[in-house]
């Protein structure tokens, strides 16, 4: 009873000073509502899940995981905060899904205003990369042939978003993104990743890997996320349904009203 009747200062609201009952109740609701952070194999289970069990296709996620990323991108680097004349992105995209993800995400950029610019350089044969793939030219997105050197990207791009891996990365990085991912930790433009920072490892993240701005988990975080250091972490993939966050105990923030994104 002294500890609820007592005076102080709460730690979560800096500088006010309120009954220590209400920052106790509070600090409690928080703990209660902090949301997961994902092992490797728990994101894989969940992604599993919700095609086998929820009856979701992967290019209906793809297209609210990638317009998701492309919301909190604009977000985060407005067009109208973009120095030079044109506001031109390169969207790198990797060989699985989070390449996929990069590919709706550029498209929708594009009709935001943007002008992407996107390097694929290992395309699986399958339709639904072949579409988005099309879908992109189709609106008049550059694809590159191969990755420009540090200062031609410097001199070029306003950010670079890194779509190369995703939660199923594993192991030593292999040809032809070991090489890009060599070039993007020299580059200055500030970095967004998809889902995971390219080359990281998906739960203990690296020390001396890329070092994004921005980060964008979809789904929820996963554990190395709790390295990252950039300026802005956004939450997107507003699809989880209600009996699977419960079922893994996800603790989701209450995205606001229409949003698609939630700033962590
Ligand atoms: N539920 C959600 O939240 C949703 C998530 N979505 C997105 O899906 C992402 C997960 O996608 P994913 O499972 O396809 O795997 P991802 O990480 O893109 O890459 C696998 C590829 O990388 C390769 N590869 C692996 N290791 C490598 C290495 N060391 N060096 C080189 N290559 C390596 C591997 O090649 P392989 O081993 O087959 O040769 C394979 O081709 C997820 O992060 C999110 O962005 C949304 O689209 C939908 C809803
Ligand atoms: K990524």
């Amino acid at each position: 009873t002294r500890v609820l009747t007592h005076r102080g200062t709460c730690p979560l609201v800096s500088g006010t000073n309120i009954q220590n009952k209400e920052c106790f109740l509070r600090q409690a609701s928080n703990m209660a509502q902090s949301i997961k952070y994902l092992g490797q194999e728990e994101a894989q289970h969940i992604d599993e899940e919700l095609f086998t069990e929820y009856g979701f296709s992967v290019d209906q996620l793809m297209e609210l995981a990638g317009l998701s990323c492309a919301t909190a991108i604009a977000r985060a680097y407005p067009t109208s905060s973009l120095v030079r004349a044109r506001p031109s992105l390169l969207v790198i995209c990797g060989p699985g899904n989070n390449g996929g993800d990069g590919l709706v995400c550029a498209r929708h950029l594009k009709f935001f205003g943007y002008e992407p610019t996107v390097l694929y350089p290992k395309r699986p044969n399958k339709p639904l990369f072949q579409g988005l793939t099309t879908q992109c030219e189709k609106i008049d997105i550059p694809f590159l042939t191969e990755m420009p050197e540090a200062v031609v990207i410097d001199e070029a791009y306003h950010l670079v978003i890194d779509a190369i891996f995703g939660f199923s990365f594993k192991g030593a990085v292999r040809e032809p993104f070991s090489s890009i991912l060599d070039v993007l930790k020299k580059i200055t433009v500030p970095i967004a990743s998809i889902d995971i920072p390219s080359g990281w490892d998906v739960e203990q993240g690296s020390t001396d890997g890329l070092q994004p701005d921005m980060l964008i988990s979809l789904t929820a975080p996963k554990k190395s996320a709790t390295h990252f250091q950039g300026r802005y972490h956004y939450l997107g993939g507003r699809f989880i349904p209600p009996a699977l966050e419960r079922k893994y105990q996800l603790n989701l923030p209450q995205y606001p009203s229409t949003d698609s994104v939630y700033q962590l």
